[in-house]
């Protein structure tokens, strides 16, 4: 059996979460938080705001002062730390790789702790790097300074993974690597996405990143005071308050672009269109549309499905199409 193409992960649920450092620091007021069983949530707020405070009170790397964290309706607060954090799969910036240690024995780590025999672990270890794009044959003996930035950030993934763990936590998981790398570490996510659905939080600073990985956002304001969560198309529609219009920024209708579907059911005939608009896919967002747009010089694409024309989107429609996901949502 594929161990994980398992369903849904662990439902979370943070109860009136709180944290008050020794030297008096409150990082985190009062935070409750219903997180579905494999919903990515993504936490974002200014500096200071309390996010990595959140997520290791998840695990419980930081003892909450007050409230519960509840995983599969079991409080974690009462968990033995240790087995809790094998159960539960940490992805931070800079991986943390054992720096001396083979990726292959980096990888088994936690399976190690957790006793697997070696052809068990030899066999997940294979399967895991597989499925994050390095071949075990190429890359399993390398040690992590024979790699890529974007190659370690892969094994951290595969490390964390390794467990089958019910929860994933990504603090900052790809603010190390450059922005293109970046792109293409957070699109493998998605993709991994589609066959290990995990209960994932990820902290991050970068909306841009929010809006692509999240099903839902947190945005958090100082002392991890809860302004909204809701879907990235529901943030930017309707931001609940100035606070989070302020911290989306003028960038918030380009970004709609990106999170709002082609209306399939809007498209014009395709009767005396030009024969060299460029074609875009029925699956694409319209920032994709959009985009074909501006680089080919023109106002309208053709949409496709598969090799199907299925008819013409234009820039007006585009417009219209944002307005029309905007009245939906209110
Ligand atoms: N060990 C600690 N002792 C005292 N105060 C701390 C400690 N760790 C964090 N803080 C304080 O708690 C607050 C929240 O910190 P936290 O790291 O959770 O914020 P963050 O939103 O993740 O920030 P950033 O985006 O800058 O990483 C900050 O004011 C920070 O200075």
């Amino acid at each position: 059996m594929d161990r994980t193409a398992k369903a849904d992960g662990a439902p979370i649920m943070l109860d009136r979460l709180g944290k008050t450092y020794p030297n008096n620091t409150t990082a985190v007021e009062e935070l409750s938080l219903e997180i579905a069983g494999g919903d990515v949530t993504v936490l974002i707020g200014p500096s200071g705001c309390g996010k990595s405070t959140v997520l290791r009170m998840v695990n419980r790397l930081i003892e909450p002062t007050r409230g519960r964290v509840l995983v599969d309706g079991e409080d974690v607060t009462r968990a033995d730390p240790v087995r809790l954090r094998r159960t539960i799969g940490y992805v931070i910036q800079n991986v943390g790789l054992f720096p001396h240690q083979t990726v292959r024995t980096n990888v088994g780590t936690v399976p190690r702790m957790l006793g697997w025999d070696k052809q068990r672990i030899a066999a997940r270890t294979d399967e895991l790097l597989e499925l994050v794009g390095l071949t075990p044959k190429q890359y399993a003996s390398r040690y992590p300074h024979e790699l890529s930035g974007g190659q370690r950030q892969r094994v951290g993934f595969a490390r964390a993974l390794a467990a089958d763990p019910v929860v994933l936590l990504m603090d900052e998981p790809f603010s190390a690597v450059d922005p293109i790398n970046r792109g293409r570490l957070q699109d493998e996510f998605l993709r991994l996405r589609q066959s290990v659905r995990k209960t994932t939080i990820v902290v991050t600073h970068d909306l841009q990143e929010a809006i692509k990985l999240g099903d839902k956002i947190a945005v958090l304001s100082d002392r991890g005071h809860l302004e909204q969560y809701a879907t990235p198309a529901e943030l930017l529609a309707n931001p609940a308050n100035a606070f989070v219009e302020q911290f989306i920024g003028e960038d918030r209708g380009l970004m709609r672009l990106s999170v709002t579907p082609i209306p399939r059911d809007r498209l014009h005939s395709l009767d005396g269109a030009p024969g060299d608009l460029p074609a875009v896919s029925a699956d694409a967002t319209l920032r994709v549309a959009f985009g074909a747009m501006l680089a080919a010089g023109v106002d309208a694409v053709v949409v496709r499905e598969g090799d199907q024309p299925l008819g013409l989107l234009s820039a007006a429609d585009v417009r219209v199409a944002l307005a029309e996901a905007d009245a939906v949502k209110r």
